[in-house]
């Protein structure tokens, strides 16, 4: 029996590899409209149309063979077979984007030099279309002596006659081999054949153009973002409230519910306490969490990342980084792991290795519950003139905080412990498209499924385990509950350590089990408010939002915010880091240095506001 043949997808970054591997499989591999998306290699099955299975493998996007990064490294290797564990492939898909051909053809050259039976795929024909170029695929064919399949991969167009050309080539034999041109002659001959192959290109990409002109003018551009950021964050509050509404009042109506049902017993008390009101309290940032992530992908989708990515170049260059890091850190503002991962994408080390020790400090999706419960109970809900509202604005400020932070920190790193001259940044504009529905709504999905899978297994269970801690041992009559259980003596001593800076035994306690994952500060304030509240007369749970009000001053609350801006709190990022800097100096380093950070921070907040005599 012969084994099953393999087929590897290369091309440039953003040609759509990752589109048609998603086509082609029926993977949900992620893409994005810019380049070093995928950054490791991934391997499905698709069936031939001659009925033949076949391995097909994405791969992360390469400018050349001799990598620069170590994406295009696992790139370079499993095209030759260097792999460790892996086969070398059969059959080599090279995929093009037909609007940017001259480009693409460069590195198309490079990979055919390596004479492996390989086939075309003339990728995004329709953005070509679009912009008025006519192609014609089969002089190119002729140029490059392998078949050249037009296809439009999120259309699924041109599948099948890929499918077969697939299954050709592995019975022929290579073309005429492109070898023996250096670079400089690639490119020549790149140009030669881009033009021999457009038959007909009209100037339909003015709007475009002007488009361009705006949005990445140092000024203007500058000011759009702005206004586009500001825009998100006032819409994850003033939108998220009727959702965030309904499902409080579902939450509350179980509560209620499971309160009359059950036999006053203390299974009822953990279902209660622990489970509805602590892992409910952080369900019910859902909404803020989809409405935020709606507009990440629709900005990614429509091509205004990229360009934002370049504005941010001349920022970033000055701190000492390039407009490279700029996706990674984008990424750590839904969580810092994929960020961290996404810097393999950076070719010069300490670049990396600084985007990697600054990234904790974007605001990852799992501080928004931390923030908005904390805003929505101290920031009263006002507008600041011109419809601007007070807490919208609160946390855009805590965002921004992050990144001011983030940049202080770059810039003291780049002129000490990861000195080095700052990297060029070469990135071409993606085109502008309209964001498609149904990968927004895949997205979205994949968003909120992680968000729902956190509550139900890691939140749910440190909130039980927390649960336990409270009300063990059992207080006697006229004791408090918290106050005698295993968790408030522990919390007794981290409080010593945190009191100068303003906070109280609670919320010691809650920072313990966030370092499982940020959101359980939340749930972990509702578990112990609930504990707390039911040693009482059975009176009805106060909403979590009453209780801090009631219980904590606002420079404390602040001081809280100002905590979770900086520390560094959740244990699988230190592990990646660690992961992804071989060993645990750096982790080490990043946790010391973001705890002082979040220490000074939380600390200088609580006394300048409490001098402010708020
Ligand atoms: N209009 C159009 N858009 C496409 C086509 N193929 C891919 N795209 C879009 O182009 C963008 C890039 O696609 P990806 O599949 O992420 O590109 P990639 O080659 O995997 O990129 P890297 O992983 O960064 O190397 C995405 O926004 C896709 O939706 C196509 O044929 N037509
Ligand atoms: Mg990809």
């Amino acid at each position: 029996m012969s084994r099953q043949r393999k087929v590897a997808l290369v091309g440039n970054p953003n040609a759509g590899k990752s589109a048609l591997f998603n086509a082609l499989t029926g993977a949900r591999q992620k893409i994005a409209n810019y380049p070093g998306v995928t950054v490791e290699r991934k391997s499905g099955r698709f069936v031939l149309p001659t009925g033949e299975p076949v391995e097909m493998t994405d791969l992360p996007g390469a400018y050349g063979l001799d990598p620069t990064s170590p994406d295009e490294e696992v790139t370079s290797k499993v095209i030759r077979g260097a792999f460790e564990g892996e086969a070398i492939p059969d059959v080599l898909v090279i995929v093009l984007d037909a609007s940017n051909l001259e480009q693409h053809l460069v590195f198309a050259q490079e990979v055919l030099a390596l004479g492996k039976p390989s086939v075309v795929a003339l990728n995004m024909v329709d953005l070509a279309e679009r912009d008025g170029l006519v192609l014609d695929a089969a002089v190119l064919a002729e140029e490059l002596g392998v078949p050249v399949i037009p296809t439009v991969a999120v259309r699924r167009r041109g599948l099948a006659e890929l499918g077969e050309a697939i299954a050709a080539a592995g019975t022929r034999h290579p073309g005429p081999g492109l070898t023996d041109l250096g670079p400089t002659e690639r490119r020549v001959a790149a140009h030669a054949m881009a033009h021999a192959a457009i038959l007909s290109e009209s100037r339909q990409h003015r709007l475009h153009a002007s488009l361009d002109r705006l949005l990445l003018h140092p000024w203007a551009g500058f000011a759009v973002m702005l206004a586009i950021l500001f825009v998100v964050f006032q819409a994850v509050f003033a939108w998220a409230t009727p959702f965030a509404d309904g499902i409080e009042a579902t939450i509350g109506a179980l509560h209620d519910g499971a309160q009359a049902i059950l036999p006053e017993s203390m299974l009822r008390d953990l279902i209660t306490e622990g489970v509805i009101a602590g892992v409910g309290s952080v369900l019910v940032f859902l909404p803020q969490i989809v409405i935020l992530f709606a507009f990440i992908l629709a900005l990614e989708a429509s091509g205004y990342m990229a360009r934002a990515a370049f504005l941010m170049d001349r920022l970033m260059a000055f701190v000492g980084l390039s407009g490279r890091s700029f996706i990674p850190l984008l990424s750590s503002f839904a969580c810092a792991i994929p960020g961290i991962m996404a810097t393999r994408s950076i070719s010069d080390p300490k670049d990396r290795l600084t985007t990697i020790l600054i990234a904790p400090m974007m605001t990852c999706s799992a501080r928004l519950p931390v923030y908005t419960v904390i805003i929505g109970a101290f920031i009263p809900n006002t507008d600041v003139g011109l419809g601007i509202g007070l807490q919208g604005l609160v946390l855009f400020a805590l965002f921004l905080a992050g990144i001011v932070g983030a940049i202080l920190v770059a810039l003291i790193l780049r002129r000490s412990m990861t000195k080095g001259a700052a990297s060029g940044f070469i990135m071409e504009m993606p085109k502008y498209q309209m964001p498609r529905l149904k990968d927004m709504a895949i997205g979205l999905w994949q968003r909120a499924w992680i968000f729902l899978r956190r509550a139900g297994t890691i939140i749910f269970m440190v909130t039980v385990v927390l649960w336990l801690l409270l009300n063990f041992p059992k207080a006697a009559p006229g004791e408090s509950q918290v106050d005698v259980s295993i968790a408030g003596r522990i919390a007794d001593g981290l409080a010593v350590v945190v009191k100068p800076i303003g906070f109280n035994r609670d919320m010691a306690l809650a920072l313990i089990p966030a370092m499982a994952a940020r959101e359980v500060a939340v749930s972990s304030l509702a578990t112990t408010y609930a504990v707390d509240a039911g040693d009482g007369e059975d009176e009805q749970a106060a909403e979590l939002g009453d209780q801090l009000k009631a219980r904590w001053t606002l420079p404390m609350a602040l001081a809280f915010l100002a905590w979770f801006v900086f520390a560094p709190q959740c244990m699988s990022t230190i592990a990646v880091t660690r992961r992804e800097t071989n060993g645990w100096k750096w982790p080490a380093f990043m946790l010391g240095y973001l705890f002082a950070l979040a220490y000074l921070a939380a600390g200088a907040t609580y006394w300048i506001a409490v001098a402010a005599g708020l």
